[in-house]
C-alpha cells in the first residue's frame, strides 16, 4: 500500500524496464484497461467484494459456534439459552474473575481484538456483548477490557506474531517466543498463604517450598495483577481442565496478558470440547499471570520484583514479575499436590508411559534426569511427561501436553519429540537463523533451558485418554555427576523409599569457567519444590500402593560414568533406552544380581544391548581410589540429607520406617 492507500508496488521506471512488467493496476486507480495492450486472463469469476476491507472479510469463514445451541432432548441447563445469553453469561463470570477486591466490581469485558474495529462496542449498542457493571467509581470502569477466549492456535500465532516482541514462525511451523528476563523458575519467590487451615496442613519451615505470606498481602499483589491486567486494551482467558481422570478433574482458569502464555496453556492443560466449554461454569483454580508486571517491592513479603502468590482458601494464583511460562504449569501442579492427596490420591512428579501389553511404567526424577526423554518411547504409549496421579483405578496424566528440553536435541536421538516441534508448539528461547528460521539446537545464547511446549496428541503414541491400569515398574531417575552410581539397581520396597524421599540428582553449576563441582541436589519426593504436604506423606501413600499392586523400584542413572563429570561422559542414551527396555520387558527383573558395597544396590550382571562393564561403575574408573573417595563423599551427603527425615514415621508401620532408614548407605 502507498500512503494514499493505492495498491502498487513501488516500482521505479527502470525496474519496468528491466523486467518487463507492467505497474500493477488496481481500480482505486481508475483505469479499467491494461495501457500496454496485454490481454490479461479474467476468464475466472470476479472477485466478490467491493473493496479490500471486504475482500478480506470474505477470508473467514464465520466457523461454527464453540457453543453449539442443543436440542430440547438431553439439554443442559444452558440450551434453553440463547447464544446472546449465553456469551453474557460468560462474560459475567470473567469480569467476576477480573473484579478489583476494592471496587468490588468487575470490570467491563467484552469478547475479541480491540484491532478488529467492528467489535469495539459502543455504549447501548445492541449486538454486542457485554456485561456492564453497577458500580462505577473510577475512570476504569469506563474502558473496555477485551477478552480473548480460548483462542485457537492458530489466532494465538497472529496475535503473537503481531504484538509480541520477539515471537516468530520457525521453519517447523513452531511459535518461537522469548520469556523475557527469566528463562526459569524463580522458587525462592514463591509464596503460600498462611491461613489457620494451611498453617496446620502444609509443610512449612526448613526444606520447605512453602514460604509464608498473609491473606492481606495476597490480597494486595492480586489487586495489583487485576489492575494491570484491566488496564490493558485486551486479555486472555483459557478455561481448561486438569487430570484425565473424569471423576478428579479440575476446572483452571488462565488469565494472561500474552498470546504465548495462552498458548503455551493451551497445550499444557486438557483442552475442552465445545460442549464442554459451554458448561464450564465457574472454576475451581483461577491463575491471574500479571508476568510484564512486577510486584512491589515494599510489600511485605517481598525480597524481589517477582512473586508467585498461591492462595489455597481463594483457589487462586497471581504470578508477578516473571514471564517464564513454566511457573503457571508447575504452580497448578502445587495446586494437585495439596487437592489430590485430600481424596486418598497420590500426585507424582513423573512420567509415564504403558506398554502394549498394559505394563505402566512411571520415570521420577527431578529436572534434566530425563523423565520427558525416556516417557516418550517409540515402543510404548505415552501417558504423559511430567505430572501425574495414582489412585484406586491407576494412573491418570494432570495435563494435556509435555514440555521438553531442547538443547542439543536431535532428530536421530529423540525422533518423536523432534517431530512434535511442528505448528502449534510453542519453542521458548531458541536461537534460529534470521533468514531461513531454522533452530540451532546447541545454541544455549539466551539459555540452557530452551523448552518446547505441545499438545500430548503431536507425539504419534500418545494414549488418549492419558490413563493407565497401576504402575508395574517405578523407574527414580538421578542424574549422578559424580558418576558413582550404578546406571541400573534394582531396589527393594525400602530402598525404592529412601532413595524417593532423598529425592537424589547432581548437577553440574555453572560451565563457563571450566570444570566445576558437581552439585548435589535432594530434593524430597523428586519435587520438593512442588509439595504442599510433608514429603512423608507423599511417600507413605507411594509405599502403600506399591505394596499393594506389587510395583517393582528401580535406581536408573542417566548421568556420569567412567568418573565424575569432567573426567568420565554422561551415558549413552541408546544404553539407558535399552536398560528401560530391560525394565519393561520383565527380563531385568530375572537377570543375576550382585550387591554394591556402601549403597547396598543390587546391580545385574548383564543386560542386552548394554556393555557389562559399564554396569558396575567401579569398572569404568580408571582411578579406584578417587571411586571409593567419590563414593563415600557422596555416601555421606545422602546421610546428611536424610537426618531431617529420621524422625518421622512412615505410614502405619514403623517397621517399615526402620528399614527404611537402614536402605540409605552403609559406611
Ligand atoms: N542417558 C540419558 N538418559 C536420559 N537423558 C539423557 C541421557 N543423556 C543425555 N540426556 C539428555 O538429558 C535431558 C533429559 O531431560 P528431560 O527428559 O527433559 O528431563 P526431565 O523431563 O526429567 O526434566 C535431555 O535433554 C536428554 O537428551
Ligand atoms: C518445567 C519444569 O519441569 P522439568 O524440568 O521437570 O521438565 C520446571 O522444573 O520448571
Ligand atoms: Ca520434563
Ligand atoms: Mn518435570
Amino acid at each position: 500500500m502507498t500512503e494514499n492507500g493505492d495498491f502498487s508496488f513501488a516500482m521505479d521506471a527502470n525496474a519496468v524496464a528491466r523486467n518487463g512488467l507492467p505497474r500493477i493496476q488496481t481500480h482505486g486507480s481508475g483505469k479499467k484497461k491494461p495501457d500496454n495492450g496485454i490481454c490479461h486472463d479474467d476468464s475466472g469469476p470476479p472477485v466478490k467484494a467491493q473493496t479490500i476491507d471486504e475482500l478480506h472479510s470474505l477470508q473467514k469463514k464465520r466457523s461454527t459456534p464453540t457453543t453449539p445451541i442443543k436440542d430440547g432432548q438431553g439439554g443442559t441447563a444452558f440450551a434453553i439459552l440463547s447464544e446472546e445469553e449465553r456469551h453474557k453469561l460468560q462474560l459475567q463470570s470473567i469480569s467476576a474473575s477480573l473484579a478489583s477486591l476494592t471496587r468490588e466490581t468487575g470490570p467491563k469485558v467484552v469478547k475479541g481484538d480491540p484491532a478488529r474495529k467492528a467489535e469495539t462496542p459502543k455504549v447501548g449498542a445492541e449486538h454486542h456483548h457485554y456485561f456492564t457493571p453497577t458500580i462505577s467509581i473510577s475512570d476504569s470502569a469506563l474502558k473496555f477490557t477485551h477478552v480473548l477466549y480460548n483462542l485457537s492456535p492458530a489466532e494465538l500465532y497472529e496475535q503473537a506474531i503481531k504484538y509480541e516482541k520477539g515471537s516468530f514462525i520457525t521453519s517447523a511451523g513452531a511459535l518461537a517466543t522469548l520469556s523475557g528476563a527469566k528463562t526459569g523458575r524463580s522458587p525462592r519467590d514463591k509464596r503460600v498463604v498462611k491461613d489457620e487451615t494451611t498453617a496446620e496442613e502444609l509443610w512449612w519451615g526448613k526444606g520447605s517450598p512453602n514460604i509464608e505470606m498473609d491473606e492481606h498481602t495476597f490480597l494486595v499483589n492480586r489487586e495489583r495483577a487485576v489492575d494491570y491486567l484491566n488496564s490493558l486494551e485486551k486479555i486472555f482467558v483459557n478455561d481448561q481442565f486438569l487430570n484425565w481422570d473424569p471423576e478428579n478433574r479440575i476446572k483452571v482458569r488462565i488469565v494472561s496478558a500474552r498470546a504465548y502464555h495462552s498458548l503455551f496453556m493451551h497445550n499444557m492443560c486438557i483442552r475442552p470440547t465445545p460442549e464442554e466449554l459451554e458448561n464450564f461454569g465457574t472454576p475451581d483454580f483461577t491463575i491471574y499471570n500479571a508476568g510484564q508486571f512486577p510486584c512491589n517491592r515494599y510489600t511485605h513479603y517481598m525480597t524481589s520484583s517477582t512473586s508467585v502468590d498461591l492462595n489455597l482458601a481463594r483457589r487462586e494464583m497471581v504470578i508477578l514479575g516473571t514471564q517464564y511460562a513454566g511457573e503457571m504449569k508447575k504452580g497448578l501442579f502445587s495446586v494437585m499436590h495439596y487437592l489430590m492427596p485430600k481424596r486418598q490420591i497420590l500426585s507424582l512428579h513423573s512420567g509415564c508411559n504403558v506398554g502394549r501389553d498394559g505394563d505402566v511404567a512411571l520415570f521420577f526424577g527431578l529436572s534434566g534426569t530425563g523423565k520427558t526423554t525416556l516417557s516418550t518411547d517409540h515402543n510404548r504409549l505415552l501417558v504423559g511427561d511430567d505430572e501425574h496421579c495414582w489412585g484406586d483405578t491407576g494412573v491418570s496424566n494432570i495435563e494435556g501436553g509435555c514440555y521438553a528440553k531442547c538443547i542439543d536435541l536431535s532428530k536421530e536421538k529423540e525422533p518423536d519429540i523432534w517431530n512434535a516441534i511442528k505448528f502449534g508448539t510453542v519453542l521458548e528461547n531458541v536461537v534460529f537463523d534470521e533468514h531461513t528460521r531454522e533452530v540451532d539446537y546447541s545454541d544455549k545464547s539466551v539459555t540452557e533451558n530452551t523448552r518446547a511446549s505441545y499438545p500430548i496428541e503431536y507425539i504419534p503414541n500418545a494414549k488418549i485418554p492419558c490413563v493407565g491400569p497401576h504402575p508395574k515398574n517405578v523407574i527414580l531417575l538421578a542424574c549422578d555427576a559424580f558418576g558413582v552410581l550404578p546406571p541400573v539397581s534394582k531396589l527393594s520396597l525400602a530402598q525404592t523409599m529412601y532413595h524417593f524421599i532423598s529425592g537424589y540428582t547432581a548437577l553440574v553449576a555453572g560451565t563457563e569457567d571450566g570444570i566445576k563441582e558437581p552439585q548435589a541436589t535432594f530434593s524430597a519426593c523428586f519435587g520438593a519444590a512442588f509439595v504442599m504436604l510433608h514429603p512423608t506423606r507423599y511417600a507413605a501413600m507411594l509405599a502403600e500402593k506399591m505394596q499393594k499392586y506389587g510395583a517393582t523400584g528401580w535406581l536408573v542413572n542417566t548421568g556420569w560414568s567412567g568418573g565424575r563429570y569432567g573426567v568420565g561422559s554422561r551415558i549413552k542414551l541408546a544404553y539407558t533406552r535399552k536398560i528401560i527396555d530391560a525394565i519393561h520387558s520383565g527380563s531385568l527383573l530375572t537377570a543375576s544380581y550382585k550387591k554394591t558395597e556402601v549403597f547396598g544396590l543390587e546391580i545385574p550382571t548383564e543386560v542386552e544391548g548394554v556393555p557389562s562393564e559399564i554396569l558396575d561403575p567401579m569398572n569404568t574408573w580408571v582411578d579406584k581410589a578417587a571411586y571409593k573417595e567419590t563414593l563415600l563423599k557422596l555416601a555421606g551427603l545422602f546421610k546428611k540429607n536424610f537426618e531431617v527425615f529420621a524422625n518421622y514415621r512412615i505410614g502405619k508401620d514403623s517397621k517399615l520406617t526402620e528399614e527404611i532408614l537402614h536402605a540409605g548407605p552403609n559406611f
